[in-house]
């Protein structure tokens, strides 16, 4: 495998797979385009080299092949001004349109491939689909992280069409893998990570990895009640997962183990029903009424969080702290999203991996406050399980 930065790409034809899969709203405008703007620099590097790029990327979800709504083609206009340049469109990712747009290229041309998802043999890993893509270029560059931990056609059997010299992974992908490494391998102590979103058995793989890495570790969100249920508390009718409340038993006393400590929220924002307009009052967590329920974590709870983070050198965090997308149940996410700033601020690493968290430092406005935000939800969730990421493992 080569190295990127070290690479010539002067009179190539770079093919680079990329994740723009972007939120659009229904009038086909992009609502968040921090993937797209994560490729750019490696797009460039290539283009002021002296080379061509052709892009490939996925698109949603499309189920029954070529669709409006799934079309590439509504990203052309702001990726041409993030780049600065014309970027051309193939209708088709391979067929005869795809082959002679790419040979057509000159240096310094960008060229967008259409939906590779309009195949159902992308991710299938179908090998004769990933030959046909793997003809379109001289070099096959890998950045989208986002995109890892599939193995599809275009992220993880693609790279056995290209000699080792010929394919490598881009700056994007080099510098989502450097920050996860960093965190999970060289992170100075006190390290702390904070998990939360709704589920328990979506966090289980990434608490017990972090269990030998984090000396502290905070659980909010929807996923904490479980833990205080496991405690013997009285919950009312917070989200909990009753087959998963004795390995929130089994994680707890793992931690007590191995010396790491586990930061609950002592109280919550409770609600009287699931909803932006729910009557709301606060609780100590382990005695919520009966019919109320735990949507955010309390100021005691935010105040504990914030000293935990502010005397972090390292942090990680996934998941929100409560039901953010609601005006009343913010303040938890935001608290700790304001922590992790102050503890940037002071000389901590801070990394934002993983879906909603993401979000929420996004539309909170801490994205540049922060170390680094994560362009990958599942794919760092997996990365930081443990995992080795499918398009990560076919490179080597
Ligand atoms: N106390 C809670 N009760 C119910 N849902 C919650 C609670 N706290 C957070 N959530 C929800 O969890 C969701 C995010 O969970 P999840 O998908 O696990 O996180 P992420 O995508 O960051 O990994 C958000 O939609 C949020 O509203
Ligand atoms: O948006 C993505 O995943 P994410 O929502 O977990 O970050 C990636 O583009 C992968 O998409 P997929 O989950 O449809 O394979």
């Amino acid at each position: 495998m080569s190295k990127f930065q070290d690479y010539n790409f002067s009179g190539k034809k770079a093919l680079i797979r990329v994740d723009f899969n972007v939120p659009l709203d229904e009038n086909f405008n992009i609502t968040d385009d921090n993937r797209m703007k994560a490729a750019v620099p490696t797009i460039k590097k290539v283009l002021s080299d002296g080379g061509s790029v052709i892009l490939m990327s996925h698109f949603g979800r499309p189920k029954d092949g070529p669709s409006e709504k799934y079309s590439l083609k509504h990203l052309v206009k702001h990726l041409s001004e993030l780049l600065g340049t014309d970027v051309q469109f193939a209708n088709d990712c391979i067929g005869e349109e795809a082959i002679q747009k790419s040979q057509a290229l000159k240096p310094g041309e960008v060229l967008l491939l259409e939906n590779l998802r309009f195949y159902k043999q992308e991710e299938k890993g179908d090998e004769a689909f990933a030959e046909k893509l793997s003809k379109l270029g001289d070099v096959y560059v890998n950045d989208a992280f986002g995109t890892a931990h599939r193995a599809h056609a275009s992220t993880a059997i693609i790279a056995k069409f290209f000699p080792p010299e010929n394919k490598m992974f881009g700056l994007l992908m080099n510098s989502e893998v450097a920050s996860a490494e960093k965190v999970l391998h060289s992170s100075e102590k006190p390290f702390t990570a904070i998990i939360g979103g709704a589920k328990v058995s979506d966090k289980i793989l990434i608490i017990e990895n972090l269990l030998d890495r984090a000396t502290d570790i905070i659980i909010g969100g929807g996923m904490a009640y479980t833990f205080f249920k496991a405690m013997g508390g009285q919950v009312g009718k917070s989200l909990v997962e009753e087959d998963r409340v004795d390995t929130a038993s089994e994680l707890l006393k793992k931690a007590a183990d191995k010396g790491v400590n586990i930061h609950l929220p002592s109280d919550s924002i409770i609600a009287d029903k699931f909803a932006a307009d729910a009557e709301i009052s606060s609780a100590l967590s382990n005695t919520i009424p009966d019919g109320w329920m735990g949507l955010d974590i309390g100021a005691l709870a935010c105040d504990m969080f914030t000293k935990v983070i502010h005397d972090s050198k390292t942090v990680l965090w996934n998941g929100p702290m409560g039901v953010f997308e609601m005006e009343k149940f913010q303040h938890g996410t935001r608290c700790v999203a304001q922590a992790v700033a102050d503890a940037t601020e002071k000389g901590a690493f801070t990394l934002v991996g993983g879906g909603d968290s993401v979000s929420a430092v996004n539309q909170f406005g801490f994205a540049d406050k922060v170390s680094y935000v994560s362009t990958g939800g599942g794919a760092m969730l997996e990365y930081f399980e443990g995992k080795e990421l499918p398009g990560i493992a076919a490179m080597k």
